[in-house]
């Protein structure tokens, strides 16, 4: 009996075994060059340990790579195989080609939960007419209108901390993104997003944090998208998903009662609702996605920014200089067309997301058998794609000595001589960010907000080598940044 028992487990393991080292010759199977995976994790051992952020350890992958001198390459997530471009020729192929590769691999099903009914999450044909309808709500022009907005939440943000004499950075830069996505996504007074313990932040809050199961759970249906809709999986907790849904309504029905109109976001979307083109449900996950997709990448492009300011001093007073210049010719108030003159200030917002892309990695769907131009391998349909975009930013081919924080890759001439798809925080081609001048107008303001009237150094309190947090999807800090901070006279 005993034996009869050790027997089948024997059979088991090498079945086991057996089957995980046929799934991982599959990139051997189609003729591309893979790098070796570990049974069962895959390329990703650290990341699924929780040991490593994803977006760097994806990194890593694409520079071992590059340093094999592949144009490109095969690599698994427990035993998904996943197509990783490195030439920059193949990236653009994936970015561009909307025929084959329009669609993302995501967790959250529009059809058991209306608020993943977003640009994000969407497909195909859906995707595209949404993304037609909504780009009138992004122009240069109503990014312009909501200025005043953000520009009062900027003042809340100024007065929290003038007393502080130390603050931790994420925190705070996610305070003013909250404060901007209640005011501009659903529309609730400025006034009420002071209240620390209101209920908008407090679901924010719960929407965001992700226990070891939940990403667990994000994880297995990333990979097996068909089992999420077959078992009928919700990925947002009921009291959360309640929520923004009411949220949208109230706000919905209280302008359309009471003839109110502000120039927000939620606005746009409510004229659009008006000629029959969204529905309130619609109207509710595109104001859940101005939050998932905003106020991280958001706040981490400010605190990244002023981590550095506060290492680089020098780079932290001459942009103090050009915001203090700029702001005298416009009689000393910021304003949308004070801050389009501040170019010394793209340069660093531009550097800042070169060195930590909040959005580390972008992934792909291959929807349509795809050969690759001159080769004789075909990705097939259903086949994930990751573009790693940390990876390029910190490649050493296209930014030199790559860790270190220099402007000058930034200057007007060294742009020009710049690949366009070296440098992609926001993607590129037709899936790239919508939500681009929002995002970084949101970050202007509150940067400039905090570089003009305080002066930041480091506090003790901070480790001198950050590591990326292992547990988030964005390029957040491992650790608590503390910046001491004076006010300048
Ligand atoms: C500085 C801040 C931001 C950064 C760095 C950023 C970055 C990105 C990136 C890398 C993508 C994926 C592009 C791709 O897959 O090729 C993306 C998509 C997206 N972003 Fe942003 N984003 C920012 C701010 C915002 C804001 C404020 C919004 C507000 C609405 C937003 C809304 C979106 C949406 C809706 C998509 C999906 C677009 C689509 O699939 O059609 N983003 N963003």
């Amino acid at each position: 009996m005993v034996s009869l028992f050790l027997a089948l487990i024997i059979a088991a393991c090498i079945i086991f075994i057996v089957n995980f080292k046929w799934r991982f010759q599959y990139w051997q199977r189609k003729k591309l060059p893979f790098l070796k995976p570990q049974i069962p994790f895959g390329n990703f051992p650290n990341f699924i340990k929780s040991k490593e952020n994803l977006g760097m350890e994806t990194a890593h992958l694409y520079a071992q790579m590059k340093k094999k001198g592949w144009k490109h390459g095969g690599i698994y997530i427990l035993t998904s195989p996943i197509y990783l471009p490195i030439h920059l020729d193949n990236l653009k192929n994936v970015l561009e080609d909307d025929g084959y590769f329009s669609d993302r691999s995501v967790v959250g099903n529009p059809k058991i939960e209306p608020l993943h009914a977003h640009l994000v999450n969407l497909k195909g044909a859906e995707w595209r007419d949404m993304r037609t309808k909504l780009s009138p709500s992004f122009t240069a022009g109503k990014a312009k209108m909501m200025f005043d907005i953000i520009k009062q939440c900027q003042d809340c943000l100024v007065k929290k901390v003038e007393n502080l004499g130390c603050v931790e950075l994420e925190e705070t830069c996610k305070n003013f993104t909250t404060d901007v996505i209640g005011c501009c996504a659903f529309g609730l007074d400025c006034k009420s997003m002071q209240n620390e313990s209101s209920p908008f932040k407090m679901y924010c809050h719960k929407a965001l944090t992700k226990t070891i199961l939940s990403r667990l759970k994000l994880i297995f249906f990333y990979i097996f998208p068909r089992l999420e809709l077959f078992l009928k999986v919700h990925t947002i907790d009921t009291d959360v998903h309640d929520f923004f849904m009411n949220l949208a309504h109230e706000v919905i029905e209280y302008r359309e009662k009471n003839g109110v109109s502000r120039n927000d976001f939620i606005q746009s979307l409510i004229e659009m609702k008006k000629s029959g083109s969204l529905t309130v449900e619609e109207i509710a996950a595109h104001s859940f996605v101005f939050f998932l997709a905003g106020f991280e990448t958001s706040a981490l492009v400010m605190t990244w920014t002023l981590y550095e300011l506060a290492k680089n001093l020098e780079i932290q007073e001459r942009l103090r200089d050009e915001i203090c210049d700029v702001l005298e010719k416009f009689g000393g108030q910021i304003s949308y067309d004070a801050l389009q003159e501040m170019k010394y200030f793209d340069q660093v917002l531009n550097e800042t997301m070169r060195k930590f892309p909040p959005v580390a990695f972008v992934n792909r769907l291959c929807i349509k058998d795809y050969k690759i131009p001159d080769e004789d391998t075909v990705i097939e349909k259903g086949t994930l794609v990751a573009i790693s975009i940390l990876g390029i930013h910190r490649d050493a081919e296209y930014f030199l000595d790559p860790e270190k924080y220099d402007l000058g890759r930034f200057s007007e001439e060294n742009k020009k001589k710049m690949h366009s798809y070296a440098y992609i925080p926001f993607g590129k081609g037709p899936r790239s960010c919508i939500g681009m001048r929002l995002g970084l107008l949101e970050s202007k303001i509150g940067l400039c907000g905090l570089v003009r009237n305080f002066r930041f150094t480091v506090n003790e309190k901070t480790p001198d080598v950050m590591p990326l947090d292992p547990g988030s999807l964005f390029c957040s800090p491992g650790a608590p940044i503390w910046l001491n901070l004076e006010k300048c006279l």
